[in-house]
């Protein structure tokens, strides 16, 4: 299915104010009720990686794991989860961070990658880059390597991808927004 960026766009709605006032919510849930749209988004990044030399995808949570289960399985690659605090039940390596809206901390269990990893980082949007930092972070933590951080959405005014570039890691996504879009 061809990619069509407009469609992609229109599905995806502004909520002024949540959840902190001045701030403005991309929300991805029209898209994820469009089959035809969240096939045109999956069979992009399909296309992309399949003949890439990616060894394993990690996914954010929560809504990167949708677009990582996806990816998982039709690139039939293990599925590594980067969870945030308390989530994951065995030993962990643990990342703090900063986003457009708080504080957090993101974990991976230790051991789910290694030296000579080649790791497809994927999230549904981009805005502060913190959280995608964290993985990649832990990422390199355990000797492996972004192949590539990608995502539905850019937020360029909010500077993440240009920090994520900033810091060698190659950036891929489907859309932006600009502040007063
Ligand atoms: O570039 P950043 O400033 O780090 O922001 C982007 C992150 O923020 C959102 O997740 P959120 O932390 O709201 O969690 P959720 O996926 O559980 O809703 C989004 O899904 C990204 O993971
Ligand atoms: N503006 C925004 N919309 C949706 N998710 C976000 N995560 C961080 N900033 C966001």
């Amino acid at each position: 299915m061809i990619f069509d960026e407009y469609t992609i766009k229109s599905l995806i709605r502004p909520v002024p104010d949540f959840p902190k006032p001045g701030i403005v919510f991309r929300d991805i849930t029209p898209l994820y009720h469009s089959p035809r749209a969240m096939r045109m988004v999956a069979d992009s990044l399909i296309q992309r990686y399949v003949e890439s030399p990616v060894t394993h995808i990690g996914a954010i949570d929560a809504r990167g794991f949708l677009l990582g289960a996806v990816l998982a399985y039709e690139l039939n690659k293990p599925l590594v989860l980067f969870r945030k605090v308390g989530k994951l039940p065995a030993e962990t390596l643990c990342e703090a961070y900063e986003t457009e809206y708080g504080e957090a901390h993101l974990e991976v269990h230790k051991g789910a990658l290694g030296e000579g990893d080649q790791v497809l980082l994927l999230d549904d949007l981009i805005a502060t880059g913190g959280t995608f930092l964290a993985a990649a972070s832990l990422i390199k933590q355990m000797g492996a390597e972004v192949y590539e951080a990608a995502a539905i959405i850019d937020l360029p005014d909010l500077g993440g991808s240009r920090k994520m570039q900033d810091a060698d890691i190659p950036v891929f996504t489907l859309c932006a927004f600009e502040e007063n879009e």
